[in-house]
């Protein structure tokens, strides 16, 4: 062959395999029925746009006879928000001698208008009208779509559907072995079940730490899940399928207005949770502003009858109500706010769900069970990460409270008890001594002259000296005694079983003691020293009263010369 010969002959076959690739992708395959039918159609069917004036059936055929249709581009048909209505063309082939029963899914359970035909040979076998702008829910599969069951005849059939929505215009068709359609349906009944009994049993719980704790965060928490159960119900068609199959107009404008609420109470936990009214309230305000706006184009849209912006706003307010709360989490945590971490985390997986699942429902991610699914996992880890969250913001509330209580009762100088908290660790002692008839005695001592010590070193200086007597004072304690600092430079000690000669005897140990204190940097030697009133517990009487006579008896140790022990004798 000379070379301009094979030069041609090249490009025949080049020719003739560009011809087989383009008749590929052209006529589309047939879906074959058979036991092992599932799997979406998307690439096998033809797709046609209306233009204008609606198509009934005989002119879609006729437009898909002249090869006006187009290949569809992906496994599950999404359309996206206010898409003319969409024709697609599936050719089936039963290669059996029997009819074979099937169930065909063809939309997503928000769609407006469905009709499906069944075409053999030119003839109408059977046509179904579906959608959730009729009343009954007829056909409507929770979970999964709109699902019709056909009896396909033996040879080669076409299914015609046809599906118009403002909303986003989804359509996984599919057709599926009866069998394996009844387990897709088990297994779905089995994973709504999970995801309903686990936000209900977060809902109770948190609502019942509402009412234990007064803390608004988890009311408002309960009331966010409380509107995922129900956005959840109604974009699944649980909702309209068992709740009000009656009442389609409120079917097809409810998703829209749970995706508002839903994004409202996200932002109203995130205000509560993270305090914002506190510590911003502007942010407060913006976030108020755009729930009112979001609410009110809402309302706006329906009094208008304009579904496509109503859809456009609800799924453009879904977006930025996610955005924002993850915003705030970032700036929550630059805060240094106390459960910011686990707030942060959470409403991570949140918004990613949030946002995998809207542009997926947008058209502008493919729509894969996973990608669908998404806001379903993000609000499950959001769920038991805000659950942490929250408990975690109970233990530090919990720890400042008790670290309050414990500083109202300890003296910020030398950490002894002060009187409140002298007060009450005595008056256990004090009855358990009364009702055992047990000793009991108390020492009450006064530094001496420590205006002088004050006035000759400086007042940082006696406070040292405070400081340093009640270490000693402290460390000659044993572990039942209660020690505490009674006013400016006079301390409590009580001394369960303790008799007054062994209460005496303790105390002339502690007033050598104090005379040998010096300050350990300075070595500077104080000349401090103190007198004291020891007296022990009496069969009659009270503590305020015990404390009354040992204050009498340092006045007379006072009185007496200071640096001294006074006991009744
Ligand atoms: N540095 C310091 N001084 C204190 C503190 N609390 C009380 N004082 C001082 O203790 C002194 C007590 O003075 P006075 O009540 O006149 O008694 P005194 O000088 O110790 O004399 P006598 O008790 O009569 O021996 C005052 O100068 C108070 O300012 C304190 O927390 N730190």
């Amino acid at each position: 062959m000379s070379l301009p010969g094979r030069k041609s002959a090249f490009l025949h076959l080049i020719l003739l395999c560009l011809l087989l690739v383009w008749a590929r992708a052209g006529w589309a395959q047939p879906v074959q029925i058979n036991s092992k039918s599932e799997g979406y159609a998307g690439l096998l069917s033809q797709v046609l746009e209306e233009q204008g004036t609606p198509l009934d059936l005989p002119q879609a055929m006729a437009l898909f006879r002249q090869g006006r249709g187009q290949p569809g581009k992906s496994p599950i048909l999404n359309f996206g928000i206010d898409s003319p209505p969409v024709w697609l063309q599936l050719e089936l082939d039963n290669p059996a001698d029997q009819p074979v029963a099937v169930m065909v899914v063809s939309g997503t359970t928000w769609i407006d208008h469905l009709q499906l035909s069944l075409v053999q040979a030119d003839k109408l076998l059977g046509q179904w009208q579906m959608g959730d702008t009729l009343p009954g829910a007829k056909q409507l599969i929770p979970g999964i779509g709109f699902a019709t069951r056909l009896l396909i005849p033996p040879g080669r059939s076409e299914l015609y559907l046809r599906a118009a929505s403002p909303d986003p215009l989804v359509l996984p068709i599919e057709v599926l072995d009866v069998d394996v359609f009844d387990a897709r349906q088990h297994e779905y009944r089995f994973v709504y079940g999970l995801i309903y009994g686990f936000l209900l049993s977060m809902i109770v719980y948190n609502s019942m730490l509402y009412i234990g704790l007064r803390d608004r965060s988890y009311l408002h928490y309960s009331l966010y899940l409380a509107l995922f159960g129900l956005l959840n119900m109604t974009y699944t068609g649980h909702g309209f399928a068992w709740f009000w199959p009656d009442n389609p107009s409120f079917q097809n404008h409810c998703i829209l207005l749970m995706m508002v609420m839903f994004g409202c109470s996200g932002l109203a936990f995130t205000s509560s949770f993270l305090s914002l009214e506190r510590y911003a309230p502007k942010s407060l305000r913006l976030l108020q502003a755009l729930c009112i706006l979001a609410l009110a184009s809402q309302a706006f849209s329906l009094l208008f009858n304009a579904q496509a912006a109503e859809t456009l706003a609800a799924f453009v307010f879904a977006l930025v109500a996610s955005l924002g709360m993850l915003l705030l989490g970032i700036l929550a945590l630059k805060h240094r706010h106390v459960a910011g971490h686990y707030y942060l985390a959470a409403m991570f997986f949140g918004m990613l769900g949030t946002l995998i699942t809207t542009l997926t429902v947008w058209g502008l991610l493919p729509f894969t069970g996973w990608n669908y699914g998404a806001i379903k996992i993000g609000i499950i880890l959001q769920a038991i990460l805000l659950a942490l969250g929250l408990s975690f913001k109970v233990r530090q509330q919990q720890k400042s409270r008790l670290q309050a209580e414990r500083m109202a009762e300890r003296d910020p100088l030398t950490g002894l008890h002060n009187r409140r908290g002298f007060n009450e660790q005595a008056a256990a002692i004090w009855s358990t001594a009364v009702r055992n008839q047990r000793p009991l005695s108390l020492i009450m001592l006064d530094l001496d002259h420590f205006k002088t010590i004050n006035d000759l070193h400086g007042h940082a200086t006696g406070d040292k000296a405070l400081k340093l007597t009640a270490d000693m004072l402290a460390q000659n304690c044993r572990g039942g005694d209660v020690l505490g600092r009674w006013g400016g430079e006079e301390f409590l000690l009580l001394l369960p079983e303790t008799g007054i000669s062994e209460a005496q005897a303790l105390a002339e140990r502690l007033r050598m003691e104090i005379q040998t204190l010096e300050l350990a940097e300075s070595h500077t030697k104080l000349a401090l020293s103190a007198s004291f009133g020891v007296i022990e517990r009496s069969s009659q009487g009270q503590l305020e009263q015990l404390i009354n006579q040992a204050d009498r008896l340092l006045y007379v140790a006072k009185h007496s010369g200071r640096n001294r022990v006074c006991r009744e004798d």
